[in-house]
């Protein structure tokens, strides 16, 4: 059994609206739906919880009660830190459920490929993470501001989620980041400290996450570049550009 787990009780500081970013709305519906509604679209997930501030535990029940498709779910009270707020969801993990995704709210366009390959790759490894190559060249840079290392482009992915484990495996780790007061910014690296293995599995960039205001901007324009298909839009302006090269040479 899988369980998928929803931290949205931030406050969307970088975000800046005075709101909870994931209750915005982007083609009609909340961010938060869409994404829950991603995920009961994966013949690999059977249940969802989610993480919302105490203040909206009951509001949001409501609300997704009203949603038609939803996989089963459960609303909890989150925390102060996104890693505290997703220790509270795992502690209402049905006791059946043997491998958990961990999954941004703030995410909304994750392609059900990505879900079963991350589900695929826990089962596999014990632990996966969805990612993407990195397309910049990245510098590790000390305090002083001065470049220490620029490790090799073809070894650097950009992470993301969904991050799939293992249910015992990620339990030993939310508890030893406990005990050892570690506070990491995303979940594999709670599982990385028990040397566990954790398998990337190749997602795709439009799988944003909402974070500032021009990332609503790109978040809408997939959603509705979703019904056109992305492919065809590329070979639409393909056909415009070799137009107007065309006209141009002769
Ligand atoms: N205490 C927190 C902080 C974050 N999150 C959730 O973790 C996800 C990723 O975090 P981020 O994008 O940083 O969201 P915010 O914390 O809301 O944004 P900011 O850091 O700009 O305040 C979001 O779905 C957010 O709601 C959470 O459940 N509990
Ligand atoms: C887990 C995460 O989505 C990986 O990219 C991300 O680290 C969480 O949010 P934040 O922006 O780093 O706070």
């Amino acid at each position: 059994m899988v369980t998928a787990v929803f931290p949205a009780a931030g406050q969307g500081r970088r975000m800046n609206v005075g709101m909870n970013k994931v209750f915005l709305e982007l083609a009609g519906k909340p961010i938060l739906v869409h994404t829950l509604l991603r995920f009961s679209a994966s013949a690999e997930i059977d249940n969802l919880v989610v993480v919302v501030a105490e203040e909206d535990v009951s509001s949001i029940r409501r609300l997704l009660s009203h949603v038609p498709g939803l996989k089963p779910f459960q609303v909890v009270a989150g925390s102060t830190e996104r890693q505290y707020s997703i220790a509270n969801g795992l502690a209402v993990v049905p006791a059946e459920a043997d491998i958990v995704l961990v999954h941004d709210a703030a995410r909304p366009l994750t392609s059900v490929a990505t879900i079963d390959g991350v589900v695929q790759a826990a089962r596999e490894a014990g632990g996966a993470v969805a990612a993407v190559p990195a397309k910049s060249t990245i510098k590790l840079v000390d305090n002083d501001g001065v470049v220490v290392k620029t490790p090799p482009r073809d070894k650097v992915w950009e992470v993301q989620t969904p991050q799939g484990f293992r249910k015992d495996i990620l339990l030993a780790a939310y508890q030893k980041a406990k005990e050892d007061g570690f506070l990491g910014t995303d979940d594999s690296s709670l599982v990385e400290r028990l040397a566990a293995p954790v398998k990337v599995v190749a997602s795709d960039y439009k799988n944003i996450k909402v974070t500032t205001p021009e990332d609503l901007l790109i978040a809408e324009m997939f959603l509705k570049e979703e019904g056109d298909g992305l492919r065809g839009m590329v070979k639409q302006t393909l056909q415009k550009t070799k137009e107007k090269m065309k006209k141009h040479l002769h």
